[in-house]
């Protein structure tokens, strides 16, 4: 892979999708300027170590499960926040790796997920017509014409607000919250009150149960104490991702330090476009999102593209067909890459292909859709004998009305109660934890 990353004047030469409208080329340049010299806020080894782990990932040997919101906030970065979000990815996870004995590599949609690709540029209101919101990297939410005017200095703060993020976490998964001794403790709260929270104090209790026996024999408890957790975003800002490759010293390679696994979009994934340039130079493992609209050809050339050597790990599908389409769409570009010996981790999104609008108006999911597409997932891969690697999920560790359906079997009518997502609608507590349990279950199966 050649190291030399082209610089911003060619990306933009390819006439890169998606990208804000800024009013002023010298702020941007001003910005650009500022953030090639501050701090990485990851570490080019620890982007190696996830690697490693997604190799696991593409030889059958663990489960990735990567989830978080649609698009992080500013205002959203508070310490409830950030712990409510890692809080139900942990619980997830310790489903998944206790009801299935896998593994489970965690990475968060999270410390970077601010930049948002839309299907229209503009956004008509009451008959009012303004740009479309393009995440608190770009613009604002209000909609009022003066907070919708791109701005580059979003981005300084989509540093600052990611390195903070970034920071509690780290705090959070090393400093004793993520100790499995903890497993109880996460659930004290209302999922106790739901069925799948009941559930879940059954398992935390023999996890339990096992700790102390473990511990009896003589294993060592530090063993539990912490947890490797992982940030990723959508690689969309062209230029904040380029401020943020760096060479690494180590290595003399160059990494964008913005995140641990970055992928392109669906809408961004043009062979010959700007995002698969700017990250086919980069070392980071990344993953491709991949719609119903992609041929078995179109997977292969983005890999050769990718991943010119076939590494392990370095390439991740995302796959995103819809509950209808995917038990139809998937095999052919299975089948094809496997057949070429292509070196994949292939990875469900079940929220993307499953987006309407509700009669009050209101963008939602159905929970049975979303089901019903990982169980489509689970079963292609099983008919073909190839590995169901992970989940990527739009998530929230709160009680919010997003969704249609679960356990609480939230209504049309409900959504109105607490939707608080500024893009796409995401599962909530216990509809996460609820989808935890079943594709344990689909996994044990796997
Ligand atoms: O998160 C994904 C996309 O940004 C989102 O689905 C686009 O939504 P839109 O169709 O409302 O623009
Ligand atoms: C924009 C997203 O998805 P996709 O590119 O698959 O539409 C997303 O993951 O929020
Ligand atoms: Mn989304």
């Amino acid at each position: 892979m050649s190291s030399t990353v082209p610089d911003l004047a060619a990306l933009h030469a390819l006439h890169p999708a998606q990208q804000p409208a800024y009013p002023d080329r010298s702020a941007v340049d001003a910005v650009v300027a500022k953030l090639r010299s501050v701090p990485p806020p990851v570490f080019a080894g620890e982007c190696d170590d996830l690697k490693t782990k997604i190799a696991a990932v593409a030889r059958g040997e663990a489960f990735l499960l990567q989830g978080g919101d649609c698009a992080e906030t500013f205002e959203g970065v508070t310490a409830d926040n950030v712990r409510n979000k890692l809080r139900v990815l942990l619980q997830m996870a310790v489903v998944l790796t206790y009801a299935a004995s896998v593994p489970v590599v965690k990475v968060g949609r999270i410390a970077g997920q601010y930049a948002k690709p839309r299907s229209s540029d503009l956004e008509t209101r009451d008959g009012v017509t303004l740009p479309a919101y393009r995440g608190d990297a770009v613009n604002g939410y209000d909609f009022t014409p003066e907070s919708r005017v791109p701005d580059p200095q979003r981005l300084v703060d989509v540093y600052n607000s990611s390195a903070a993020t970034l920071n509690l976490v780290r705090a959070f998964v090393t400093g004793g919250y993520a100790d499995l001794r903890q497993v109880h403790t996460w659930n004290t709260d209302f999922v106790r009150e739901s069925a799948v929270g009941q559930q879940y104090e059954v398992m935390a209790s023999e996890i339990e149960r096992a700790l102390t026996f473990m511990k009896a024999i003589g294993a060592d408890p530090d063993e539990f104490h912490r947890v490797d957790f992982h940030s990723s975003h959508e690689a969309l800002v062209l230029e904040y991702e380029h401020a943020m490759t760096r060479i690494d010293s180590r290595t003399d390679q160059p990494y964008d330090v913005s995140g641990h696994f970055l992928w392109i979009g669906e809408r961004t994934r043009q062979l010959d476009g700007a995002h698969v340039e700017l990250l086919r130079h980069v070392k980071n493992p990344i993953g491709v999102k991949l719609g119903p609209s992609t041929s078995p050809d179109d997977a292969l050339a983005l890999a050769a593209r990718l991943n010119p050597e076939n590494e392990a790990g370095r390439l991740t599908f995302i796959t995103r067909f819809g509950a209808g389409k995917i038990r139809d769409g998937l095999p052919p570009l299975i089948e094809k890459v496997t057949a070429e010996g292509v070196q994949v981790a292939w990875i469900c999104d079940p929220m993307h292909g499953n987006t309407f609008e509700a009669s009050s108006g209101y963008k939602t999911r159905r929970f049975d859709d979303v089901i019903e597409e990982v169980q489509g997932f689970f079963d292609v891969h099983r008919s073909l004998g190839t590995w169901p690697g992970g989940l990527h999920v739009e998530l929230t560790g709160d009680d919010v009305t997003e969704c249609v359906g679960g356990g609480e079997e939230l209504t049309d009518l409900d959504l109105a109660n607490r939707y608080e997502s500024v893009c796409d609608p995401r599962l909530n507590r216990v509809q996460s934890l609820e989808l935890a349990f079943l594709v344990a279950g689909m996994l044990r199966k796997a």
